[in-house]
């Protein structure tokens, strides 16, 4: 049986899904398309991990497991919502609401004492960080701004904050003993089987990650970062920070990168507050403070102490802010930093952010100022640095006039860093790490430090052959310039580029416009082209990928959930993102304190006219093809007349919108002439949608204004949610 699988997700979109869905429900229901929720919320899946803790009415099925597995099949077609990639402190907040809402599950153990602790950390941390996505993406990225989406942008330009040429901001990053500069890359010959071992000094063994399997024409990388050098780094750049009177900032993928980028973070912090942790660090390790989950963990840990102590603490803190360069805020009205809480801040959305603020962030006193943007590892943060030198030569882009930078991306079975996690390891003591095949062969090889993060990569063979395929369709059915961001001085983008020049032969590309180039000399050609109107492709790797899908389109378009994401699996069915934005804690609150939620949908409605004409292929279902169409019709007007929600109390919200998407939507199925049975059907529909547009706003707007109460955030009330998400009896009843 054929149908569209829908994700039940977290925050925001999983507010906004509530309003939308039983409208999509209604209007696909006479097709005989069939549409099932799936639950793979952080909620639900840290249940699903917990049976046994769990009372029998309590537990619920491995949703993430079941699309897990479908996404594997043709079958697959996934419409799929953001969802929250848990810090350790969302995470245990998680855990705290379902405990307080009587489920039995155990604590997150930071430092497990006995073997139930270890078992239950281990099934935490697979919950962890970027959990969902890399287990359904059995497929490469297509993403870019649909045509309307830039016409709506080029007449309703977002803000975009000037540059110039005398700013302070800067990038800095490591110039040696990072991941960039020792890496190392093979590709297989042939198939075989891996062991990871640590040898130290005295010659003893630790196996890091027992035999597994590699198959043949896998790239495999390993590369280090060196904790003396990142600790020296640190250093020098606070300082700088402090010199240069700029805002010292970090950028770090702490979700995704979800073993190594919180160890870096966790340096940073210890670095900024040396002396805080010269002076009371057997006291901090006593209380299990752990800086790896943030400043925020310390300030927390910290309040378990006796008063006396907490406050000496807590002055010598005072006293080494005093010291250090300010650092960029989350939120300068509650005091907190940049540093506070890994997830907060998270590269592929802060970069661009900023770079649209004209390259300042907030500073403690709420004002913006320019910044010292640390990246610690130099693989990508060139593309920063090149844009925004690109932006003080040339002043900020203009929303009206630029052009827009497609991504194709390689993101299949795990690829690159994205997969490394469960090869990634902080090194226990000075030795040599080693990759070793079947026939102890040395493979690729490592001296190594106390402290260093070591890490292992793996690229498939036919992830990558459909990646350059699918950059060569793009690129066809486009006809616009695509760009291989990869750089032949980098090990495994070396390997790479041998794979591409392979596969670009199987291709007529003749009349195409390919080229490969280094990440910072495809930068500046893009932004050139940008800037002259001009569309540029860029094909790249699984994490430029996803920095790329955020900076263009925050640049272009305000931002990147107004993006057009198809990931076509390689097995032959679809999965659809519904933008490329994340679930912004921040529209939770606002629609808790104000019942005003400013998220847009937008995403999820171009994601479903992608789903809807994927089933009409799959199961010769014209009808499915004509509700996309109208959809897509629909989202057009619906743009065209800036129905999008407000982000202001009073005005129309993320309810009103979907009001309208319907308006339209029904409108364009009763305009159609090539099916007489959507035509009748929607013919009335639309009449009494637009016969009550002002009883339906009225009623969608005049619950603003006041706190809303659902009883939850990663677990809400589903009751309260679901009449807090669709107040308008007039709206609901015309849909059932
Ligand atoms: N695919 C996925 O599942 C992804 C999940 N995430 C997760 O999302 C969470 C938050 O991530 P964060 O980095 O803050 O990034 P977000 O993308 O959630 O938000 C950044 C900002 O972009 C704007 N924005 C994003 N989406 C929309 C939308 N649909 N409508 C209106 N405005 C939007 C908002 O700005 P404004 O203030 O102007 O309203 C928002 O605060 C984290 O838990 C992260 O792990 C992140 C990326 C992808
Ligand atoms: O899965 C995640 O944590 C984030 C995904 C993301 O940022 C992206 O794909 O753009
Ligand atoms: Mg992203």
């Amino acid at each position: 049986m054929s149908k569209i699988f829908y994700t039940k997700t977290d925050e925001a979109p999983a507010l906004a899904t509530r309003s939308l869905l039983p409208v999509v429900k209604a209007f696909v229901k006479s097709s005989g398309i069939e549409i099932e929720t799936k639950d793979i919320s952080l909620a639900a899946r840290i249940l699903a991990v917990f049976p046994d803790f769990l009372k029998e009415e309590q537990r619920v099925s491995d949703d993430l497991a079941i699309l897990g597995a479908l996404a594997t099949k043709p079958e697959a077609n996934i419409v799929k919502l953001p969802n929250i990639s848990a810090s350790i402190p969302q995470l245990k907040a998680a855990i705290k609401e379902l405990q307080s809402k009587g489920y039995a599950i155990p604590s997150y153990p930071d430092e497990p004492q006995n073997d139930t602790e270890k078992e239950a950390k281990s099934r935490y941390d697979k919950i962890k960080g970027s959990a969902v996505n890399p287990i359904l993406r059995e497929g490469n990225s297509d993403r870019r701004a649909p045509k309307a989406v830039k016409n709506y942008a080029k007449k309703n330009p977002h803000s975009m904050g000037a540059w110039s040429k005398d700013s302070k901001t800067h990038v800095a990053t490591m110039s040696n003993g990072d991941f960039y500069n020792n890496e190392k890359s093979i590709t297989l010959p042939e198939a075989t089987s891996i062991t990871i071992e640590h040898t130290d000094s005295k010659g003893n063994i630790t196996i890091l990650k027992d035999k597994f399997g590699l198959l043949k024409g896998e790239i495999i990388d390993a590369t280090i970062l060196s904790k003396k050098a990142l600790v020296s780094f640190f250093k020098e750049q606070i300082a700088d920070a402090k010199a240069k009177d700029v805002l010292f900032s970090l950028h770090m993928k702490g979700t995704m990168m979800k073993v190594s980028d919180p160890i870096i973070f966790g340096h940073a912090v210890k670095v900024f507050f040396k002396d805080v942790f010269d002076k009371h660090g057997a006291t901090l390790e006593k209380i299990g403070v752990d800086v790896n989950n943030g400043f925020g963990n310390l300030i927390e840990k910290i309040q378990e102490l006796p008063e006396a102590q907490r406050k000496e603490i807590e002055a010598d803190i005072a006293g080494e802010f005093k010291k250090r360069p300010a650092i960029a805020m989350v939120n300068s009205d509650k005091g907190i930093t940049n540093l506070h809480v890994p997830s907060d801040v998270i590269i592929d959305a802060s970069m661009p952010a900023m770079i649209r603020t004209s390259g300042r962030m907030y500073n403690p006193e709420g004002k913006l100022q320019d910044t010292k943007a640390v990246i610690p590892d130099s693989s990508y943060a060139g593309i920063y640095s090149a844009t925004i030198d690109f932006c003080k030569e040339n002043g900020a882009f203009d929303p009206k006039t630029m052009g827009t930078v497609p991504n194709v991306g390689l993101m299949a079975q795990a690829a690159e860093e994205y997969g490394s996690h469960n090869k990634t390891f902080e090194i226990a003591t000075d030795g040599i790490v080693r990759v070793v095949d079947a026939s102890r062969n040395t493979l690729l090889e490592h001296p190594v430090e106390a402290g260093d993060i070591w890490r292992m990569c793996q690229t498939k063979d036919a992830p990558v052959q459909d990646w350059v395929k699918l950059a060569v369709t793009r690129a066809r059915a486009s006809e616009t310039p695509a760009v291989f961001w990869l750089d032949e001085n980098r090990a495994h983008d070396a390997e790479l580029i041998k794979k591409v020049n392979t596969y670009l032969k199987d291709y007529e590309t003749k009349g195409l416009d390919l080229r490969i180039l280094a990440p910072i000399d495809a930068t500046l050609f893009t932004c050139k082209r940008l800037k002259e109107g001009k569309d540029t492709i860029s094909v790249s790797g699984n994490v430029l990928r996803d920095y790329l899908t955020d900076l263009f389109p925050i640049l272009e378009v305000g931002t990147s959930a107004k993006m057009l994401s198809i990931v076509p699996l390689m097995n032959g069915g679809g999965l659809f993102e519904t933008g490329a934005g994340g679930s912004a804690p921040k529209h939770v609150e606002q629609f808790i304190n104000e019942n005003h939620l400013r998220w847009d949908s937008l995403g999820e409605f171009l994601a479903l006219a992608v789903s809807l004409e994927h089933f009409s292929e799959v199961n010769n279902n014209s009808k499915a093809k004509i509700l996309a169409e109208t959809l897509d019709e629909a989202t057009e007007q619906l743009l065209e007349n800036n129905n999008g929600p407000s982000r202001n109390v009073g005005e129309i919200d993320n309810r009103g919108s979907h009001y309208y998407i319907a308006k339209y939507w029904a409108e364009a199925l009763a305009n159609q002439d090539s099916d007489g049975s959507l035509k009748a059907e929607f013919t009335p529909i639309a009449k009494e949608l637009a016969s009550n547009e002002s009883v339906i706003l009225n009623e969608l707007s005049s619950i603003q204004g006041s706190p809303v109460n659902i009883e939850g955030y990663y677990i809400p009330n589903e009751k309260l949610v679901n009449e807090a998400m669709r107040p308008s009896k007039t709206f609901n009843a015309i849909l059932s």
